[in-house]
């Protein structure tokens, strides 16, 4: 669990470029960070794992100040994925790669040597390969394996989707998803709102360091004031279904659509026919 309590923060000790911001992420949960450049979420993200400091309120995990907690302590309860993967990975060859955090805790055996195996498998790696070598979307997905090799409870994701390309973007985020299904909490900044609508759960949208709204993802992506506020557009499906709702008469189911399954049948039923799954599967 992650709680913030009326934090600020600043990194020159004068300018505050968070103010006030409180939240809690309870564990299991899958929570997206949106908002415009320079709205805090990175910041956000550093105070949570300690890299940052508050200068004022405190940030919480699992119950004990990141303040009070060792840097390798932090690390243990939160893999934080860069960006971008080349500020994370230093290693020349996948096997060592996925070894360095057991090393940097101190934990190198014969089960992380089991772990590290195991996660070569899952994701298909060539042991042996250069990192460098890898092409980006496979150097994110290194980068991420490098982290929950570790098997963190908890993983903070900054923009984990920027710079791959839509099959890339896909296979990373489903290996998150499948993460989030098997316990783990999962903390993202996301500029990309299909994604945010596609897999978090729950979306905290942030202003000049400040949380403007924070509630279910279609709940914050469909609220006008948010999306004035923060500067952000709602998926497209759910921006068809904002315009259509406008509409005088329009279906109720077509008016609350936010993917494009759900937008389908509502128009079949709208239209009196019958959407089957193979069209729906095959649109959405
Ligand atoms: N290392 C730093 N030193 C000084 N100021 C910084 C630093 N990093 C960010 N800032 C400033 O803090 C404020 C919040 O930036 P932050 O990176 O947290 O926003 P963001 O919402 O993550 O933006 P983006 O989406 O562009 O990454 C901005 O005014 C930014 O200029």
């Amino acid at each position: 669990m992650i709680e913030f309590k009326n934090v600020s923060a600043s990194y020159d000790g004068e300018l505050a470029v968070l103010n006030d911001v409180s939240f809690t992420v309870n564990d299991g949960d899958f929570v997206a960070f949106v908002g415009t450049n320079g709205a805090g979420k990175s910041t956000t993200m550093r105070l949570a794992n300690g890299l940052l400091k508050p200068t004022a309120g405190e940030v919480l995990v699992d119950g004990v100040p990141t303040t009070a907690l060792k840097t390798s302590e932090l690390a243990r309860r939160i893999g934080f994925l860069f960006q971008n993967p080349d500020r994370q990975i230093c290693c020349n060859t996948v096997r060592e790669e996925l070894l360095f955090g057991f090393k940097a805790l101190g934990e190198e055996g014969p089960a992380a040597e089991a772990r590290v195996d195991a996660i070569i498998e899952r994701f298909g790696f060539d042991a042996t390969a250069e990192p460098y070598l890898l092409n980006r979307g496979t150097r994110q997905l290194l980068a991420l394996a490098s982290i929950i090799v570790l098997a963190p409870p908890t993983i903070i994701l900054d923009e984990p989707t920027t710079g791959l390309d839509f099959r890339e973007c896909v296979k990373v985020m489903e290996v998150v998803r499948e993460l989030n299904e098997g316990g783990t909490t999962v903390v993202m900044v996301c500029h990309d709102m299909e994604v945010v609508g596609d897999f978090a759960r729950r979306v905290i949208a942030m202003t000049a360091g400040r949380v403007v709204a924070d509630g279910a993802t279609f709940d914050v992506l469909r609220d006008g004031r948010v999306l004035k506020e923060a500067h952000i557009l709602p998926p497209q499906v759910t921006e068809v279904s904002l315009m259509l709702g406008r509409e005088e008469g329009c279906p109720r189911a077509v008016a609350a659509a936010n993917t494009v399954p759900q937008m389908v049948q509502a128009l079949a039923a709208a239209r009196g026919v019958e959407a089957t799954t193979v069209e729906v599967e095959a649109i959405g």
